[in-house]
């Protein structure tokens, strides 16, 4: 097993190992106290790791039940929250008292959401399940849902107490949801780990490796995961630095919108990272094998890069992005790899390089 020390505001550890399930309860006990615990997951997880995972909090100790919500980013959404809100309450939680969110990144978003809010915030125990959830939404805080004007628009920065990684899940994703996972792996390597990236280019992150070697698979989580804590770390709230890892996220996240969210995050932003960068390749602010490079890896790993929708539509749903102040987007741009910086871009720029890179993308064809 792998510990990371995550030194926010309120420190915590993640541990990525095996049969993490099956200890959970001790873990959780240790990490959190507390009488109550609420297991929140979908319909897809909580039949194959719920009972697991309860079973082991009950023998901790805890009174223990589940919540379960259907599977899908269609239902990260108010009503989702506002049902294990209720179901919180009426198991009489209280702020002692723990929401464990077993699940990919979607459980983890809207329990974390629920943990943050409900009686203004309990203790929340992060379990992800998702290769994504493993490597990314688990760790660093942002909970969220979305509304009907787009990604995450409501949420809040709520750390877990813990975070418990059992990579023997993984084995029961599909290899599609697995090479999901791999679009925030790739896109690590390009914010500050070029080794990482070259790693991957020598033997890429796919589902067969997952069958070969789940020790290769948990050195890879654990290193992303560091990569992910070391930008949390330097700026938690996201004032400036933690933007490095909304790198592909400005059209990944419109390709996502435009999709009505039928498209998995990962590889929404895949094709995100990839436009970007063809986009500043187009312009001088990388070289053409920055763009090559990343494509290239993606489908290797799995992912497709491709884009359908039109420059009105995406630059229609961006114009919803977080990172948007006024007349200007702060868009993360690669210089090359393992180099991307922050540029605040005006919106007609923005709209520019949303058709260069859907020109480049004709090009290439
Ligand atoms: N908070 C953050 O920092 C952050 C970071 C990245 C992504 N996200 C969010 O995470 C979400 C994407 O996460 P995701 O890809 O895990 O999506 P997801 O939660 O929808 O999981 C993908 C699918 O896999 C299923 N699943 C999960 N684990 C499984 C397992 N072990 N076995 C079988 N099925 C399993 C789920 O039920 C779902 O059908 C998006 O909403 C995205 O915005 C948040
Ligand atoms: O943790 C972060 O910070 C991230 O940006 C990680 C992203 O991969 C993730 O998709 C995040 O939810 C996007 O954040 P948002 O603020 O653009 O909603
Ligand atoms: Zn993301």
């Amino acid at each position: 097993m792998q510990t990371i020390r995550v030194s926010t505001g309120r420190p915590y550890t993640v541990h990525v190992g095996t049969r993490l399930l099956e200890l959970s309860g001790e873990m959780i006990r240790t990490a959190c106290g507390g009488v109550k615990a609420v297991v929140v997951t979908d319909t897809n997880v909580g039949p194959l790791y719920a009972g697991i995972v309860e079973r082991s909090l009950s023998e901790a100790g805890y009174d223990a039940s589940t919540y379960t919500f259907p599977a899908g980013e269609e239902h990260k959404r108010a009503d989702t929250l506002i049902g294990i809100l209720e179901y919180l309450a009426a198991t009489e939680l209280t702020r002692d008292d723990v929401v464990v969110a077993l699940g990919g990144g979607v459980v983890g978003d809207v329990a974390g959401l629920a943990a943050a809010t409900y009686m203004r915030g309990c203790k929340l125990a992060q379990m992800p399940t998702s290769l994504l959830a493993m490597v990314d939404s688990s760790v660093g805080g942002k909970t969220a849902i979305d509304l009907e004007g787009g990604k995450n628009l409501a949420g809040a920065f709520w750390q877990p107490w813990i975070v418990l990684a059992d990579i023997g899940c993984l084995g029961t994703l599909s290899p599609e949801q697995f090479a999901d996972g791999c679009g925030e792996v790739i896109k690590h390597g390009v914010i500050s780990d070029p080794e990482l990236f070259c790693a991957l280019e020598e033997a890429p992150l796919t589902y067969e490796l997952l069958l070969q070697s789940l020790s290769t698979v948990e050195a890879i989580v654990a290193r992303n995961i560091a990569i992910k804590r070391n930008v949390v770390e330097a700026d938690e709230r996201e004032s400036n630095l933690r933007k490095l890892l909304n790198f592909g996220h400005s059209m990944g996240h419109a390709i996502e919108a435009c999709s009505r969210y039928q498209r998995g995050h990962g590889s929404c932003v895949a094709a995100g990272m990839t436009m970007i960068a063809r986009a500043c390749a187009r312009n001088g602010i990388c070289s053409e094998d920055v763009p090559t490079r990343i494509e290239s890896l993606c489908g290797r790993s799995g992912l497709d890069t491709a884009c359908t929708f039109t420059a009105d539509e995406l630059y229609a749903a961006a114009l919803h992005d977080k990172k948007r102040r006024g007349g200007h987007i702060d868009l993360v741009v690669p210089r090359a790899i393992g180099d991307c910086v922050i540029v605040t871009t005006p919106l007609e720029e923005f709209r520019t390089l949303i058709e260069d890179a859907l020109a480049a993308s004709e090009v290439d064809r």
